[in-house]
């Protein structure tokens, strides 16, 4: 593929005196229960940093409080866990641009069946869907839900990786051929964009693969995937409003995937410049405006 940073560049829309808010991005979060706060947070506030105008969280009614109080520029749902879950959060579809499942959703069956109630109407609206984490843990166990939505891309950890292509290739990971596995995974989901995060992120739509080795550093601390999940969320909305004329024909949700993780390594790798070893995901937080300009704005 071309020079894919200046793909990346291509979909950024422009700050004008012209626009209103929201107009740049509204991205919702599901995620959020009594064990993982920080997920849902962590993916929230990078949409916001990323350059998104509202970013919405929807989580169970005691993780709510909680992440309002880490932030006052989320706009928080605790709506969750309520019995007509899949109903309150299908309300705010309409006016959401994309939507990520699965930061700190755990893996509790109801909230597990309301993610995928949320999942079958985002997709009956076309909407863009960032699944990560315990999103993914759901896919697994149905991958039918997602299979063939060309609109979808899945973030898998190392393990994450393994645990969805074993159950849709019944073969173990192949550790000699880790380009021709996220091919597979991908063709076998029906062309879908995998994002394979890792020492090099791999990234395919089961055509090609994409590979972002951008320089980060070697700590490794909780929260760094909820970054690039969030941070996703506004770069798929953006290249693929955009339009085939930026992205040179190119699949758009390649061309955000690249952007969202070589702006994940480069937060890295800042925070970690300064802090080493004490580096945590909200210092990464607190590089994404220095970064983005670096990668993308100069
Ligand atoms: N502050 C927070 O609230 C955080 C919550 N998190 C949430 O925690 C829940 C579970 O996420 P996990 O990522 O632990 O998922 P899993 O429970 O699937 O655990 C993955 C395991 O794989 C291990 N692993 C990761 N990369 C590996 C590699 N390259 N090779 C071998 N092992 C590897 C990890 O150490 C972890 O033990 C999710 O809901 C997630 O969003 C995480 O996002 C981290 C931060
Ligand atoms: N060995 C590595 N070297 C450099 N960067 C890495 C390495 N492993 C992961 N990364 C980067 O860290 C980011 C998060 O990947 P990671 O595998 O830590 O996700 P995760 O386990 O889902 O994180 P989280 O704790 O948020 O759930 C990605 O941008 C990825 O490129
Ligand atoms: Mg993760």
């Amino acid at each position: 593929m071309e020079n894919i940073f200046q793909l990346v560049r291509n979909v950024i829309p422009p700050l004008t005196a012209k626009k209103h808010k929201g107009q740049d991005g509204r991205i919702g979060i599901v995620g959020g229960c009594q064990e993982y706060t920080g997920a849902p947070y962590f993916a929230a506030i990078s949409a916001l940093k990323v350059g998104a105008d509202l970013s919405h969280v929807f989580c169970t009614k005691d993780a709510a409080t909680v992440i309002k109080s880490y932030s006052p520029e989320l706009i928080v749902h605790p709506v969750l866990d309520s019995p007509d879950a899949v109903h309150e959060v299908e309300k705010w579809l309409p006016r959401l641009h994309s939507v990520v499942i699965g930061p700190g959703l755990g893996r509790d069956d109801v909230l597990l069946e309301n993610a995928k109630g949320i999942i079958e109407k985002s997709k009956v609206k076309g909407i863009p869907i960032v699944i990560d984490a315990d999103g993914l843990w759901l896919i697994t166990q149905q991958p039918s839900l997602i299979q063939g939505y060309a609109r979808a891309i899945l973030t898998p950890n190392a393990m994450e990786f393994s645990r969805l292509y074993e159950a849709m290739l019944r073969d173990p990971v192949d550790s000699n051929d880790h380009h021709g596995c996220v091919l597979r995974l991908s063709q076998a989901l029906g062309n879908l964009t995998i994002v394979q995060k890792g020492e090099r992120d791999l990234i395919s739509d089961g055509e090609k693969v994409l590979v972002c080795s951008h320089e980060g550093s070697s700590r490794r601390c909780g929260g760094q995937g909820d970054l690039l999940s969030g941070s996703l969320g506004v770069l798929a909305h953006w290249a693929f409003l955009a339009g085939p004329e930026k992205t040179n024909g190119q699949n758009p949700f390649l061309v955000a995937a690249f952007g969202a993780c070589s702006l994940t390594r480069q937060c890295n790798n800042q925070a970690f410049q300064k802090f080493g070893r004490s580096m945590t995901a909200s210092d990464m937080v607190l590089e994404i405006g220095a970064a983005f300009n670096k990668l993308f704005e100069n």
